[in-house]
């Protein structure tokens, strides 16, 4: 059961996308278990915005979510006695597998330390061009539209964020029907995995739900899962990695002490988490973008004109890109508002004290950018759309510490310059290409699960400039 949305309009001149009204009170056991069936924001009390430390008790799970940024601080720059909470782990085991994302301590770290080149800046400047690639493909697809109709915006940012993935990983574009199958396959995977997690959190039986989540999650690698072993069987043979792109990277790289590379199985796990963790991410945000600018036809043509004075008709350049602040904070506050991974669960390692509580071992701590985002404490007007807070140096320490759409510390998204390229990107090029208008009446919802998405998808107007 999902509560009324509020939001979708105008309040003092700023627009106020939808949100759920939170709860007056913390629900009921009983009402927690069926509002979070579905989407855990849907939990959420009005005090869960404000309160400097919660604690959650269902029979199969402690919980406490931690706000005060302090505590935020500690938890997350604390891999080892916080680390992701084994109930997380399990629950996205058979997508990922043990890789960069699920795994804890010094496995961990040796993993990060592999897979961080894929990522460093020269190689971000390669990615480039496949990004504008599948961004003039995007173009291409909606210009094939009838656009005299509303357009879901949701699919095609699914589509175009696989895509960029899916060049950037494989130098390869995706088509049509594996974008289809991987979306549809993504969303499966989701419902079901929220429902095993809250299940295990009740301490009830999984009902089959698990076996679910792997046979979608089956559905996923057996889109790629034939490239990367082509590409691996040619490396072992020849030495030579075919490409430059991310796949190449992480065949080349090497185990710190042992020299030992990823084997297939591996590899696969490290594939896997790239593909969804950079996916589905980028789509969520890249739809809520387009929604809050079809939203303020002001700010719209603001990031427009601005997009216009630096590329004019010209090809987008990677050095344009750091030449677009309105289009960036454009993307800043829609991660703020709409943070594609709203909860972060971590697992309590020793016995430990935090204000006035005493976690035991086992117990999982949350740190959620959805709640500390929407924080009035530390954002004015914090349901409004305003991306020029971001320029208030005032503000700039707050800003810091209170905005963590990529987590924060040590374990903060390997992605996070990857993905603001992308988003500018393939938002530069719509803007350029298109006009965008709501649609009235019909105003997304957002449920999160293991990303935060628009339920049933976000329906636009599209015009052809
Ligand atoms: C708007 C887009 C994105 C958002 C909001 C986002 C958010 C996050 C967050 C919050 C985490 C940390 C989770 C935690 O600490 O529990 C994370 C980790 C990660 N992200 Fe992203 N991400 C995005 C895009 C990407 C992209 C494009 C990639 C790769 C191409 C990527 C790959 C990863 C990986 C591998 C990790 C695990 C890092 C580690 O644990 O060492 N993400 N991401």
């Amino acid at each position: 059961m999902s509560l009324p949305n509020i939001g979708g309009e105008h309040v003092d001149g700023l627009f106020v996308p939808p949100f759920p009204d939170p709860h007056p009170k913390k629900s009921s056991l009983f009402w927690r278990f069926v509002r979070g069936w579905n989407s855990w924001i849907h939990v959420l009390f009005q005090k869960s915005y404000t309160m400097k430390m919660g604690e959650i008790r269902t029979p199969g799970l402690h919980m406490y979510i931690a706000n005060e940024l302090s505590l935020v601080k500690r938890i997350m720059g604390d891999w080892r006695g916080f680390p992701k909470h084994h109930l997380l782990v399990r629950t996205l085991g058979p997508a990922i597998g043990n890789s960069v994302f699920s795994a804890n301590g010094d496995d961990w770290a040796t993993q990060r330390e592999m897979i961080n080149p894929a990522f460093q800046q020269a190689a971000l400047g390669r990615t480039f061009p496949m990004m504008r690639d599948a961004a003039d493909a995007l173009a291409a697809r909606i210009r094939a539209l009838d656009l005299s109709r509303p357009v879901d915006v949701d699919p095609l940012m699914t589509h175009v964020a696989a895509d960029v993935i899916f060049r950037t990983l494989f130098s390869l574009p995706l088509g049509d029907a594996d974008a289809r199958r991987i979306h549809d396959a993504f969303n499966w995977f989701q419902r079901h995995a929220q429902s095993a997690s809250m299940l295990r959190f009740y301490r009830l039986p999984s009902f089959g739900f698990f076996g679910r989540s792997r046979r979608a999650a089956a559905d996923i690698h057996a889109v790629f899962a034939h490239i990367v072993q082509q590409r691996l069987d040619a490396y072992r043979v020849t030495g030579d990695s075919g490409a430059n792109d991310i796949l190449a990277s992480l065949m080349a790289a090497r185990h710190p002490t042992t020299g030992q590379p990823f084997s297939f199985s591996e590899l696969m796990g490290q594939v896997s988490t790239i593909f969804l963790a950079g996916h589905e991410t980028s789509a969520s945000a890249l739809s809520w973008a387009l929604y809050c600018l079809a939203g303020d036809l002001k700010i719209q043509q603001a990031a427009r004109n601005e997009v216009q004075l630096v590329a004019g008709e010209q090809p987008f350049e990677a050095e344009m890109l750091r030449r677009l602040p309105v289009l960036r904070n454009i993307f800043r506050e829609t991660l703020r508002l709409y943070p594609p991974v709203a909860f972060m669960p971590r697992e309590v390692s020793c016995p430990t004290q935090m204000r006035d509580k005493n976690l035991r071992p086992g117990a999982m701590i949350v740190v959620s950018p959805w709640l500390i985002q929407r924080n009035p404490e530390h954002w004015c007007c914090p349901h409004a759309f305003n991306p020029a807070r971001f320029e208030d140096v005032e503000n700039k320490t707050k800003i810091r510490e209170a905005w963590l759409p990529f987590g924060a510390g040590p374990r903060i998204c390997v992605g996070a310059g990857f993905a603001t390229q992308e988003a500018t990107v393939v938002l530069a090029t719509l803007l350029r290409a298109f006009s965008l208008r709501p649609v009235p009446g019909v105003p997304p919802e957002p449920v999160s699960r293991l990303t935060l998405r628009p339920k049933r998808g976000v329906q636009l107007y599209l015009a052809r400039r």
